[in-house]
């Protein structure tokens, strides 16, 4: 094997792909504690850490792709993983103002705690060596995780908007040669109005496999 079959390997054979994003977000959490325990701030961290960040969630593209191997909800991925790259492209990316604020450092650190537990989780399942630790941790942490990384993310959306209204970005005003208006402030009123339904519906889809997985039960869920 070259190297470009080495890395093409690495990166999509389903076998090693938990492993990777396992080492991603470790890099990433690595990153924000040295610049953290440097600067003594968050202040800047975003800035330092952004372009490992677009890079890793942007990959995450490919969780949707594996649901065609794993036993996992399409939906299910389809909305976590939608969102993330929602909040990291549309928002923290394109809106630099809001890119300090603690909303952003609260979301990040959730995220990255929650993935290196997560791809933990699959690497040693796959090898068939699961610690009950990790086990435990991938099925309790979220009772706690999901909702304070909601509440920084929308946090952080609410925070955007002052600058979304200001700026008019990503919004089309009449009249224009296509005749169509969009506004994407209260396009991003709609995405925080969004999580109302949707979250629930992720939050009882972990509940569900905490139970299965922990305790054993063997529940049917409705899916797509
Ligand atoms: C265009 C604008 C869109 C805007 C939309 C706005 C609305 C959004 C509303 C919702 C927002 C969510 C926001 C979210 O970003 C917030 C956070 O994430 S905060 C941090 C806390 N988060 C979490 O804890 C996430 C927990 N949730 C999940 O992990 C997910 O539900 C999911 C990623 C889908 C994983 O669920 P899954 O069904 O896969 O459960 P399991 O992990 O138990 O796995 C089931 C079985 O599949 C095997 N598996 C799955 N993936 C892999 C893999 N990659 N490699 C190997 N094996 C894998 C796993 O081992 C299980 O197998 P088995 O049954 O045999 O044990």
């Amino acid at each position: 094997m070259n190297n470009l079959d080495t890395w093409v390997f690495l990166e999509f054979s389903f076998e090693n792909y938990p492993f990777s994003f396992f080492s991603r977000w470790l890099v990433l959490a690595i990153a924000m504690a040295r610049f953290y325990m440097q600067k003594g701030t968050y202040k800047g961290l975003y800035k330092t850490i952004q372009k490992t960040l677009k890079f890793f969630q942007t990959f995450a593209v490919l969780e949707v792709v594996h649901c065609a191997v794993v036993r996992t909800s399409v939906l299910v991925t389809g909305v976590q993983v939608s969102s993330r790259i929602f909040m990291v492209w549309f928002i923290t990316h394109s809106i630099k103002q809001i890119q300090n604020e603690e909303s952003v450092i609260l979301f990040l650190v959730v995220w990255t705690v929650t993935e290196i537990t997560r791809y933990s989780f699959y690497t040693f399942n796959l090898l068939n060596h699961l610690p009950y630790f990790i086990k435990w941790a991938r099925y309790n942490f979220f009772i706690i995780l999901y909702p304070v990384g909601v509440a920084g993310e929308l946090l952080t959306i609410y925070a955007a908007l002052p600058y979304v209204k200001k700026t008019g970005i990503f919004s089309l005003r009449l009249p224009n040669k296509y005749n169509v208006s969009f506004d994407y402030y209260y396009f991003l009123i709609i995405v925080m109005a969004s999580y109302i339904p949707l979250f629930p519906q992720l939050y009882f889809h972990m509940l569900w496999q905490r139970r299965k997985v922990l305790h054993g039960e063997v529940i049917v869920e409705k899916d797509d």
